[in-house]
């Protein structure tokens, strides 16, 4: 089972609340994901007001473990402020730590996400960096404290899929005892299911269901091809290879032999 923090978690589907036509779809949709973690942007929805209160009773209701972001803060001091807001409202140590450094490309800002993690790590903050796939980043990230790293597949929002997969199998190989969550930019469940094929804990996504034309359709997809993509993992994928070899080698002979292979 999937442990984060210490945590047991039954589903390795973490799933957003931005963006979806109605309330009632995102629950819809987030109860057909069988998602186990639902992550809201603590800094957007406090900023509405008004709606502020009937949301957080909307997310209350679906009864999941909640991982507030600081999705929007452009500043270590932005984000350690609104960590804190989080902790106050959800009476959770957990914090998914984004720093935006790019307007366009909501690319990560990790020198500002370094910093802010070990000044929220030191503060017995749990840590979920939101950050690219550079190994010297999450190397930082690892020494600091965090016991989870989240790199992107691509920008948010971008629907592209896995843009970079060698540097993310790097990361599996460097970090083996690190939860390791890919975050952002994933499009179609194919996405969600290579992710776990390299052998990632979890994947965490918002726009791909929430912009759907049919959310909830899409929020089982996503759920299933994230269970798929685990247990071929766990099953042992034969590497690709670049030669051909005939699957029935010996005429008469159509099962497996050692003499064969
Ligand atoms: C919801 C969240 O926390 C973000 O990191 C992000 O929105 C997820 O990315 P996608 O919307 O591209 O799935």
């Amino acid at each position: 089972m999937l442990k984060l923090y210490g945590e047991d978690i039954a589903s390795r589907l973490m799933i957003g609340t931005a963006l979806y036509p109605s309330p009632a779809v995102m629950q819809a949709a987030v109860r057909a994901s069988g998602a186990g973690i639902l992550t809201v942007s603590v800094r957007r929805e406090t900023a509405g007001g008004a709606t502020g209160d009937s949301f957080w009773a909307l997310i209350r209701e679906l009864g999941l473990k909640i991982l507030p972001n600081t999705a929007g803060c452009r500043t270590v001091r932005e984000a350690v402020t609104t960590a804190q807001l989080a902790r106050e409202l959800f009476g959770t140590p957990w914090i998914k730590l984004e720093v935006v450094g790019d307007d366009d490309t909501l690319q990560p800002d990790v020198v500002a996400l370094v910093e802010a993690a070990d000044i929220l790590i030191r503060d017995g903050f749990q840590v979920f960096p939101y950050c690219t796939e550079d190994l010297t980043v999450a190397t930082r990230l690892v020494d600091a404290g965090c016991q989870v790293v989240m790199p992107w597949a691509a920008p948010i929002g971008s629907a592209k899929g896995i843009v970079n997969p060698g540097p993310l199998t790097l990361l599996r190989n460097r970090f083996p005892d690190i939860a390791l969550v890919v975050d952002a930019g994933l499009g179609a469940p194919s996405h969600a299911a290579h992710a776990m094929e390299l052998g990632y804990d979890a994947v965490l996504l918002n726009t791909a269901v929430a912009k759907a034309g049919d959310p909830v359709a899409m929020a089982r997809a996503f759920g299933q091809a994230v269970a798929a993509g685990r247990t071929a993992w766990e099953a042992g994928l034969m590497p690709p290879r670049d030669f051909a070899s005939p699957s029935t080698p010996v005429p008469g002979t159509p099962f497996w032999h050692a003499a064969n292979s």
